[in-house]
């Protein structure tokens, strides 16, 4: 099994130039009402199977999430992490069963909800702000409503400066930034982060990590997080779900307060308890 102490190790921890997750990148300032949504979406599973016209991949989900709610889904690889995300997301149908956002099916709340990828998938041929802008509902901001609307967006990811830029002048971590200015900018009551940070290195993971937190705190949405990386799970999760061949395995609650530091013997502790059950099926403390 995986040792998370020796993982832990091999990153930067507290006492280094990098903060605990959740504490607010240096030099941030708090974020435009604009951005602000009053409440998060409540997510409703029940009895959830899919298929791809062969063997079930996932199958007899039963599954809340608290509008708010920071979420996070880990599990082998194929276990069927991406396709309930796609479905929570209406961008693939359940073969059975019942999902709703805030009572109404994904596709039909599709305003509501935005997805960001291991990849920023930037328009290579749009500004950075051109980017941004294109998560907006155009309808809902006429005029210079839309312009501030980006700028606040990308100040909330603290590259107001880039937005006259192309994407392909910007570093990994920055086009992530954007992807997620361009999540952020309709104000989503549902953000779902298929290992938005999987691409990245260790250093700017932990940087964004913190960005991500920090913008989920204060703007309100309910967050689920697909990850390999079960310590990233561990830092921003409220709750972790561990599925094993298309079905819930195990459960944790993330009872550690934020800001969580990296070196946390609880996080630690609660982060080897998902190891043994992801590797071993073993779900005891
Ligand atoms: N469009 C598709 N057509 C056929 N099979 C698919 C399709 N999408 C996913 N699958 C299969 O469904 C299963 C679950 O895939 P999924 O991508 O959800 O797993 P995952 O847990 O996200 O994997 P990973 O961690 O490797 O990204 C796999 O066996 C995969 O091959």
């Amino acid at each position: 099994m995986p040792n998370p102490e020796a993982r832990r190790r091999n990153a930067p921890d507290a006492g280094d130039a990098v903060p605990a997750v959740a504490a607010a990148p240096a030099g941030s300032v708090p974020l435009e009402a604009g951005l602000r949504h009053p409440d998060g979406a409540a997510v409703r599973i029940r009895g959830l199977a899919k298929s791809f016209g062969g063997p079930l991949v996932l199958s007899q989900i039963d599954l809340d999430i608290a509008p708010g709610e920071f979420l996070a889904i880990v599990g082998k690889s194929g276990c069927g992490k991406s396709t309930l995300l796609r479905i929570l997301t209406g961008l693939d149908t359940p073969q059975s069963g019942e999902v709703t956002v805030d009572g109404r099916t994904p596709a039909d709340n599709a305003a509501d909800i935005r997805l960001m990828f291991q990849e920023p998938r930037l328009l290579p041929w749009a500004s950075v702000a051109g980017n941004v802008a294109v998560g907006l509902r155009q309808d809902a901001h006429p005029g210079n409503a839309a312009d501030r609307a980006v700028a606040e967006a990308l100040k909330a990811v603290q590259l107001p400066e880039k937005a006259g830029v192309w994407p392909a002048t910007l570093s990994g971590g920055q086009k992530q930034r954007v992807a997620l200015a361009r999540a952020l900018v309709s104000r989503p009551r549902l953000l779902a982060l298929d290992e938005p940070l999987g691409a990245l290195d260790a250093l700017t993971r932990l940087v964004m990590q913190a960005l991500i937190l920090r913008v989920k705190q204060e703007t309100g949405f309910t967050a689920v997080l697909v990850t390999h990386d079960v310590a990233e799970a561990v830092a921003l999760a409220d709750r972790v779900i561990v599925l094993e061949a298309g079905r819930i395995a195990a459960e944790f609650r993330v009872d550690v307060p934020h800001p969580r530091p990296t070196a946390s013997e609880e996080a630690a502790r609660i982060e080897a308890r998902i190891l043994e059950a992801i590797f071993h099926g073993r779900t005891a403390a």
